[in-house]
């Protein structure tokens, strides 16, 4: 079998067709790949890593107000579905599936129109442009939260939820707190803000830097690539409190996922795909500068059922923050009840589920 595959941007859309990848490898041996993405996107980087066949072309996504970009953007994608096309007719794909990010757009809609069955996988509660357009050309459209089905032709709909779900619930768990210079039997609170970092996470963490030194928990903290130098520059000033680990990126997230008690994050639909799969309590702080607020609806999916906590970025403090922390880790009763809350929400055969649907077409 062969299968492209497309999605990029950030992390939120590259490791669920990682994980898809690694799932039909296992399930079917022998299967050829071929990854488009762009040359400027995070999947430049984690596709090639993981010695996938990759191909760029070159998109950007549309400005919602009239601007004179936007015929820059559809002079690019028609020359992306160009390239795509030509990608496509080369490698001979039996099936090609868009896994988000503006770069689906031109791939998936040369296949449709070559008659290759396509899918798309939507993240999200509230789907972006890219594959509301492209719901009407693709043969099925796979959702991770039921509020997400109104937006798609209702024939097309298949509920599988997220692959990096199913890869990180069969994670083998083992001592990797010490890996990062931490105990492995204290509880650990993890802190990301998505795929990228966000600044104002990374603010509000290292002002909490001094109270953390003085807790009975340990905290890892991720910076995000970007900010990592100035955040290094600012604790270098500060001291970095012993028990809290800082680093740019972490490659090896299910693993790390797997062994804390507390996930403080962005709202990205991957990242809550994993602490649900592993029903892991978090606080959320969604971006608010994403698509129609997509963020705050996915964190709102968690809250409602007690599963997390949020706080929005307007109100986030250290202060706060800390409170927030100290509320959960510190109450092992509460902790049980959001953890569990949580594992109900989890999907964690989602890549079988995505699976079953691609042989379907794929047949
Ligand atoms: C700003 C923006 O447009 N964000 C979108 C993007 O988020 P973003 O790319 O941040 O995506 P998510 O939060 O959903 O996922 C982040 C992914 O990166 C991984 N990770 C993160 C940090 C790290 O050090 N190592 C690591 O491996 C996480 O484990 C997770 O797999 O895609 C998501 C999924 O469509 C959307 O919901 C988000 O709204």
């Amino acid at each position: 079998m062969k299968i492209v595959v497309s999605g990029g941007g950030t992390g939120g859309h590259i490791y669920p067709a990682l994980a898809l990848i690694r799932t039909i490898e296992q399930k079917h041996p022998g299967t050829e790949f071929l990854y488009i993405g762009t040359s400027k996107g995070l999947e430049s980087k984690l596709v090639t890593r993981e010695g996938i066949p990759f191909k760029s072309i070159e998109i950007t996504g549309f400005k919602r107000s009239l601007s004179f970009e936007n015929v820059k953007t559809i002079m690019r994608f028609l020359k992306g579905v160009k390239d795509s096309r030509r990608y496509i007719s080369d490698f001979k794909p039996d099936l090609v599936i868009g896994t988000g990010g503006y770069v689906c757009g031109p791939v998936v809609y040369a296949a449709a129109k070559e008659k290759i069955p396509t899918i798309v996988h939507e993240q999200n509660s509230v789907p972006g442009l890219t594959n509301k357009f492209l719901s009407r050309y693709v043969n099925k459209v796979a959702i991770c939260f039921e509020s997400a089905r109104a937006f798609f032709p209702k024939e097309k709909v298949e509920f599988t939820g997220n692959p990096r779900a199913s890869e990180v619930a069969g994670i083998q768990k083992r001592d990797i707190l010490p890996t990062l210079g931490l105990k492995q039997n204290q509880p650990t609170v993890l802190i990301f803000g998505g795929s990228r970092g966000a600044r104002p996470i990374n603010d509000a963490v290292v002002k909490s830097l001094a109270s953390f030194a003085k807790k009975d928990y340990q905290v890892i903290y991720i910076t995000g690539d970007v900010h990592y130098e100035k955040v290094k520059a600012e604790v270098d000033l500060i001291g970095m409190p012993k028990n809290v680990a800082v680093a740019p990126f972490l490659y090896n997230m299910p693993e790390v996922l797997s062994s804390v008690d507390l996930v403080v994050a962005r709202a990205g639909a991957t990242s809550i795909a994993e602490i649900t799969a592993l029903g892991v309590p978090s606080i959320l702080i969604p971006s608010p500068y994403v698509t129609n607020n997509h963020q705050e609806k996915n964190a709102l999916a968690l809250v409602e059922r007690h599963a997390a906590s949020m706080i929005l970025e307007k109100e986030l403090t250290s202060a706060k923050l800390i409170n927030e922390i100290d509320k959960i880790i510190l109450d092992e009763p509460l902790q049980k009840k959001m953890s569990a809350a949580s594992k109900d929400l989890g999907v964690p055969d989602s890549s079988d589920r995505l699976y079953q649907v691609m042989l379907q077409l794929a047949k």
